[in-house]
C-alpha cells in the first residue's frame, strides 16, 4: 500500500517550534517580522500560495504584507517597485513571486532585492551561496521537498535521486540541496531523451516539472519513493491544485508519495517563515537557529 504524506501536522510543529524565535526578535525591535509579497501576474501557483503564506504567518508571529497586484507592470517598472519594497524600512523579508510578466527578465528583477532581505532565496548571491554549499537562507521549495523525503528515508547519503525539472527556482537548488546529502542526483527535463527510463531506476523522484499528473506507472520502480513538488490548476477544471504525479498511475509501485495538497507546499510557506525570522533577527542582531526538526514527533511519524 502506498503512504500518502500529508505534512500539516509537521508544519503545525515546525511553526510551534518558530514561534518563540519570533517572538525574541519582537522583543528587540518592538514588532513582529514582517514579510513583504509582491506579484505580478495572475496564476494559480502564485495565487495558492499568496494565499497560503497569509493564512500561516500569525502561526509564526509574523506580518505579512501584500503589495497590491498590478498586471500592468513591463519590466522597468516591477524592477522599481521590487527595489522599493526591499528599501522599505521595517520589511525584513520579501518574496518576489513567480510566474513574471511575459517579457520581464526574472534574474534582473531578482536581483533588485536586498540579499538580506531576500527570503525566497532567488537573489543571485543567496543563489551563489546555496551553489558554494553555504546558503544564508534556505531555498524553500527545496529545502520543504529535501525534509519529507529525509523524513521518509532518514539518510539520503547514496541514496539515488531523479530531479524532474531544472528550473532556477526549484530543480537546481534542490540538486544541489541532494548533493549536500550525500545523494546521487540526476536532473531529467524537458529535452531529455527517455525520461521514464531515468525515473525508474531513481529510489526517490522529485516531480518539478510544472506538468500536471506527468509522472505516471511507467516511470516508477517498486518501492519507490515519490516527492510532488507540482502545485497545478487542475486540468479538468476543477477549482484547487494537483501536482505532477499521476497518483493512481503510481499506487502500485510507489512506497510513499507526498500529497496535493498538503504535502511540500505547507513545508514550503514553513521554510519561507522561518527564513523570514531568520531575516528579522540577523537585521535586529539576535541569535538564530532554524527548528530542529528531528526532535518533533510529527517528523519522526514521516518515517517509512
Ligand atoms: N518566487 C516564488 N517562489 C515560490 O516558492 C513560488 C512562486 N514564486 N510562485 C508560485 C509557486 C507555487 N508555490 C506554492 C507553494 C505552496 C503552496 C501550498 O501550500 N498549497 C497548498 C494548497 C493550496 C490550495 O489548495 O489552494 C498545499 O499544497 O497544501 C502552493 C503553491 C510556491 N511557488
Amino acid at each position: 500500500m502506498m503512504r500518502i504524506i500529508d505534512s500539516r501536522p509537521l508544519l503545525d510543529a515546525f511553526l510551534g517550534a518558530l514561534r518563540p524565535a519570533a517572538g525574541r526578535a519582537a522583543q528587540v525591535t518592538g514588532a513582529p517580522p514582517v514579510l513583504a509579497i509582491v506579484r505580478a501576474a495572475e496564476n494559480a501557483g502564485s495565487a495558492a500560495y499568496a494565499a497560503r503564506i497569509r493564512a500561516t504567518a500569525a502561526q509564526a508571529g509574523i506580518t505579512c504584507h501584500e503589495v497590491p497586484l498590478d498586471t500592468r507592470m513591463d519590466g522597468t517598472a516591477l524592477c522599481a517597485q521590487v527595489a522599493a519594497v526591499s528599501a522599505t524600512p521595517g520589511v525584513n523579508g520579501m518574496i518576489v513571486l513567480l510566474p513574471l510578466p511575459a517579457g520581464t527578465s526574472v534574474p534582473q528583477v531578482m536581483a533588485q532585492m536586498d540579499p538580506d532581505k531576500d527570503v525566497d532565496c532567488q537573489q543571485p548571491l543567496n543563489l551563489g551561496r546555496v551553489m558554494a554549499g553555504t546558503p544564508l537562507y534556505l531555498p524553500c521549495t527545496a529545502t520543504a521537498a529535501v525534509m519529507l523525503a529525509q523524513g521518509m528515508l532518514g539518510d539520503l547519503a547514496g541514496v539515488n535521486c531523479a530531479v524532474i525539472g531544472a528550473s532556477a527556482s526549484v530543480g537546481r537548488p534542490l540538486a544541489l540541496q541532494l548533493l549536500d546529502r550525500g545523494a546521487t542526483v540526476e536532473i531529467v527535463h524537458i529535452r531529455t531523451r527517455d525520461i521514464a527510463d531515468h525515473a525508474r531506476r531513481a529510489q526517490v523522484i522529485f516531480a518539478a516539472a510544472g506538468h500536471a499528473g506527468l509522472v505516471d506507472g511507467a516511470w516508477v520502480s517498486p518501492g519507490a519513493v515519490l516527492v510532488d513538488i507540482g502545485i497545478n490548476a487542475d486540468p479538468t477544471g476543477r477549482p484547487g491544485v494537483v501536482g505532477d504525479i499521476n497518483a493512481a498511475a503510481v499506487a502500485q509501485q510507489a512506497a510513499a508519495i507526498t500529497a496535493v495538497p498538503d504535502g511540500v507546499g505547507p513545508m514550503t510557506t514553513g521554510i519561507l517563515l522561518a527564513n523570514t525570522v531568520h531575516a528579522a533577527s540577523r537585521q535586529a542582531g539576535v541569535d538564530f537557529t532554524y527548528p530542529d526538526l528531528t526532535t518533533l514527533a510529527a517528523y519522526q511519524a514521516l518515517r517509512l
